[in-house]
């Protein structure tokens, strides 16, 4: 198994730091901080890291909704996915991930569009 995205990150703590800072980050958006406002941050961050550390070889098993269950019924459009994806960037930066990691995991995350998005 290749690991070697997860060891970029800095296994799981930095993922899950990465995520915290995300999960913070999110309600204040003004594109898409409503989307979160009353939301559980921490367990949004708990299962993100999860998901992010399996989707980067990592020992972890996500084991919550999948992604088109998770967002159903939300009408999500493109521009607030992308709005989402920026604001990870953002995390991402203040955490010091570097930017080629950055990159590989964002390849990981863009076809997840099709199970999220439902509106133009
Ligand atoms: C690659 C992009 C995305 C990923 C990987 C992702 C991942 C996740 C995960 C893992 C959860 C937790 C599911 C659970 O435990 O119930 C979640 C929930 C959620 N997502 Fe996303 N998501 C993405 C895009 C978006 C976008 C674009 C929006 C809206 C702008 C969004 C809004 C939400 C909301 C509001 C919840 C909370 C649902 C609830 O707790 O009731 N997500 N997402």
């Amino acid at each position: 198994q290749d690991d070697s995205l997860y060891r970029a990150w800095g296994g799981k703590a930095g993922i899950q730091a990465v995520m915290v800072d995300f999960a913070a980050r999110l309600p204040q958006d003004a594109r898409i901080g409503r989307r979160f406002q009353g939301l559980n941050a921490e367990h949004l961050a708990n299962q993100l890291t999860e998901q992010l550390c399996e989707l980067a070889g990592g020992p972890c098993q996500y084991q919550g909704p999948d992604m088109r269950a998770a967002h159903q019924g939300m009408e999500i459009s493109k521009p607030e996915f992308n709005a989402l994806v920026e604001v990870l960037q953002q995390a991402m930066a203040a955490r010091g991930i570097p930017f080629a990691a950055q990159n590989r995991m964002l390849a990981k995350l863009a076809p997840m569009h099709r199970d999220i998005i439902d509106v133009p």
